[in-house]
């Protein structure tokens, strides 16, 4: 019979190299080569997991040893703070810290988790310069409801390149068209058949028009499943960071699954809002090509706008550069549905909060309606004379003319002040400790975050009238750039203002100033978004006085919620038409 090793194709080619040899010697070597080996893999195995035991309880004994020396509320158990603070307290605790221990204030999150939050506004702004990546949760919400995004990753290396693309793409798209503002006030002209519209839903279908318009071109005002696609985004809004917040993905819930469905439809829509435009720009191909064909065969100028479709796909068709830059693997719906999300969500709130303001504000839109101001509101400039004047010797539309009406900019500026977009600021670096100039080392690992309703309402930064809308904070006079917002009184300084020309200070100057981020993770969307939100109110206010229902006049004005990051009771409002 055939020895067991001259079976085997190793124990043959043993063999066959040393045929004297006996046949149980291989059989003997290979077994004991496979101890051999299966032992050198179990020890390489116990020294890779033991060394990456010790250098994480490395790591962790370091982050205690330096988090201990940053001066915070002291631990309530090993457990940390975690128990004890809710996502509506942190702000408040937040608070009573930053008052009791300065500037820059630990907290134990849980034994492996220090969170690190800073208040003072220059250490704030070298804080967002030297922390380039942001929490995982930021990149796994977006992740998790539409895809791999470049835009909302977590890692800066991930998303410089596509940052600095669509900053230049939006600096092209900065004004809203006429035909964007029409289709908004013909709705909202439908909507207010019914006396009042209700202010959130009116701002998000702003939003959402300027949006889509920007992202998709025209054809998305033509577009008949637009109202569905609100309302699938405000649904995932809704449970975004929820699911994102497992540290596992939970396949096993069936509420997960139903939230995966709601996105798998909005990445349908999306792809069906791109064949529209595909076709939109086809046919406007078409019409130009025949214009064209006309006109130079009539000997006439052609004017045929070579920008418009140059390819076959509109110069406004979600940013053919920005596109070009998306390597093949990447879905470029997740990028698109990542800043319809992120762009709809914030500036509905922006929006919202604006009208809330101009209502409860009468006096800012335009005196003559207002019977109750008094001396000082009667010397200072207001919004509706203020477009006018910016209209007086130019023939482009009002909304062409923003840069002309600075107490409209200051509005939008100081309403995105008093209530920004989310309630921290967060950072997180990851492999390095992050030395301040201040001699605080933040260990690395500890997430960083500014509470930046705080900052933006600390009376140090923005005077004793830090919690009252003053919109007048942001101007000066021209040829005078003083510094209007330390220990300014409203109605000294609008007296002033009203006699002479003014200008309006760049919020940005003010490192108090965070609504938009700072540092090299800002926000890429800012200047796009207050000049087209300028540019729509400039349009509305011209023929319209925003005000409360005549029933809602005398009731209290609304306030924010507990978080403070929404007016409540989300209130009906009135377009009333200017007679002139
Ligand atoms: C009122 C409107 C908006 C507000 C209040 C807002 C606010 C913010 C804030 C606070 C951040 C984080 C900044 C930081 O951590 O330093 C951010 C990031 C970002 N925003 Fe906006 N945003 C608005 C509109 C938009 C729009 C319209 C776009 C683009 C179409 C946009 C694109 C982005 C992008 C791409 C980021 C991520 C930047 C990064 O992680 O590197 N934003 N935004």
């Amino acid at each position: 019979m055939e020895s067991a090793s001259s079976s085997s194709p190793l124990g043959a080619l043993f063999c066959a190299l040393f045929p004297s040899c006996d046949s149980e010697i291989p059989r003997v070597l290979l077994r004991d080569l496979a101890a051999r080996e299966f032992n050198a893999f179990l020890w390489i195995s116990l020294i890779a997991i033991t060394s990456l035991l010790i250098a994480k309880v490395f790591n962790l004994l370091r982050l205690w040893r330096r988090g201990n020396r940053i001066p915070g509320p002291p631990c309530p158990s090993f457990y940390g703070h975690c128990n004890l603070i809710s996502r509506e307290t942190l702000t408040d605790f937040l608070s009573d810290s930053h008052e009791r221990y300065g500037s820059v204030v630990k907290l134990w999150l849980g034994p492996t988790q220090l969170l690190v939050s800073i208040k003072d506004p220059n250490l704030i702004k070298e804080m967002l310069f030297k922390a380039a990546d942001k929490l995982p949760l930021t990149g796994r919400a977006f992740s998790l409801a539409f895809g791999r995004s470049s835009l909302f990753a977590s890692s800066f290396d991930e998303v410089q390149k596509r940052r600095e693309a669509l900053m230049t793409e939006l600096s092209e798209r900065l004004l809203v068209r006429a035909k964007v503002v029409e289709c908004i006030m013909e709705r909202m002209h439908r909507s207010m058949a019914n006396g009042s519209v209700d202010c959130n839903m009116v701002s998000q279908h702003m939003a959402f028009t300027i949006l889509g318009t920007t992202l998709f071109g025209d054809a998305f005002l033509a577009w008949s499943k637009a109202n569905v696609y609100e309302e699938l985004l405000m649904m995932i809004a809704k449970d975004a960071c929820f699911w994102a917040s497992y540290n596992v993905t939970p396949f096993w819930k069936r509420g997960f699954w139903e939230y995966q469905h709601l996105c798998t439809k909005l990445k349908c829509l999306t792809q069906d809002i791109v064949q529209q435009c595909r076709k939109n720009c086809k046919l406007f191909h078409c019409m130009d090509q025949n214009h064209y064909d006309e006109t130079t065969s009539t000997g006439k100028n052609a004017s045929y706008d070579a920008s418009y479709c140059s390819d076959g796909i509109p110069d406004n068709f979600i940013f053919q550069k920005f596109k070009d830059n998306i390597d093949e693997k990447e879905e470029s719906s997740s990028n698109i549905m990542g800043m319809m999300f992120h762009g709809c969500l914030t500036t509905t709130g922006l929006i919202d909060n604006i009208l809330m303001r101009l209502v409860t504000h009468p006096e800012i839109q335009d005196k003559s309606v207002n019977f109750r101001f008094d001396i000082c509101f009667r010397m200072c400039p207001e919004i509706y004379t203020e477009i006018t004047m910016a209209q007086k010797d130019s023939m482009a539309p009002v909304e062409q003319n923003v840069d002309k009406m600075p107490l409209l900019l200051a509005t939008v500026y100081e309403s995105a002040r008093l209530l920004p977009a989310g309630p921290l600021l967060q950072r997180c670096s990851l492999d390095h400790d992050l030395n301040l100039e201040s001699g605080v080392t933040i260990p690395a690992g500890a997430v960083l975050v500014v509470p930046v309703q705080l900052v933006q309402k600390d009376d140090s930064s923005w005077g004793s009238d830090a919690d009252e809308f003053n919109p007048y904070r942001f101007l000066s006079k021209t040829g005078k750039r003083s510094n209007l917002v330390q220990n300014t009184s409203f109605s000294e300084e609008t007296t002033d203002l009203g006699k002479s020309s003014f200008v309006l200070n760049d919020p940005n100057d003010n490192a108090a100033f965070l609504t938009f981020g700072s540092g090299i993770r800002a926000c890429v969307g800012q200047k796009f978004i207050i000049q087209g939100v300028t540019a729509l109110l400039a349009a509305l206010l011209k023929h319209y006085e925003i005000k409360l229902p005549v029933q809602a006049q005398n009731n209290e004005k609304p306030k924010m919620d507990n978080c403070g990051f929404k007016l409540l009771p989300s209130t009906e409002i009135v377009f009333l038409r200017r007679s002139s």
